[in-house]
């Protein structure tokens, strides 16, 4: 258990993720320590911006640090265009997210969850989603 380096190197980050298991809830314990010793900067990361290519995102839901093995956007709606940030990248990019989404994702102890998030925590969500198929903003 412990904070790790964020990652830098595109090619690595342009892979898709394996699904998470029992056997990986060490990256997803890692994964949390990461983001809350980043927490002035990061809004969320994936656990490949650690160097482990598997489905395990976490993010901040207000103060709390939420933990999300094979996040599945089930639903959305309201489709818009921002402009996002990745601690993996240099500066800012466009990018089309929607403002609604459905998530389906196990948590820590493996329960899967269904939860609807709006706004910011929804496009933090669907940024990390990306970062588990491999793409960047
Ligand atoms: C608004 S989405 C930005 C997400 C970004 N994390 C990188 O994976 C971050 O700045 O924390």
């Amino acid at each position: 258990m412990a904070q790790q380096n964020i990652i830098h190197n595109q090619l690595t980050l342009s892979l898709k993720s394996a699904p998470a298991t029992s056997a990986d809830l060490t990256i997803a314990q890692d994964l949390r320590d990461t983001l809350l010793a980043n927490k002035d900067k990061a809004a969320g990361l994936a656990a490949n911006m650690i160097g482990q290519n598997k489905r395990i995102i976490a993010l901040f839901i207000g103060p709390i640090p939420i933990v999300m093995l094979n996040p599945v956007i089930t639903s959305s709606s309201g489709e818009y265009l921002t402009q996002e940030g990745c601690l993996s990248l240099t500066g800012q990019r466009s990018t089309k997210r929607f403002k609604n989404i459905t998530v389906q994702y196990q948590n820590e102890n493996l329960e899967t969850h269904k939860q609807e998030f709006s706004d910011f925590t929804a496009e933090v969500i669907q940024h990390e989603i990306d970062h588990c198929n491999g793409i960047l903003i």
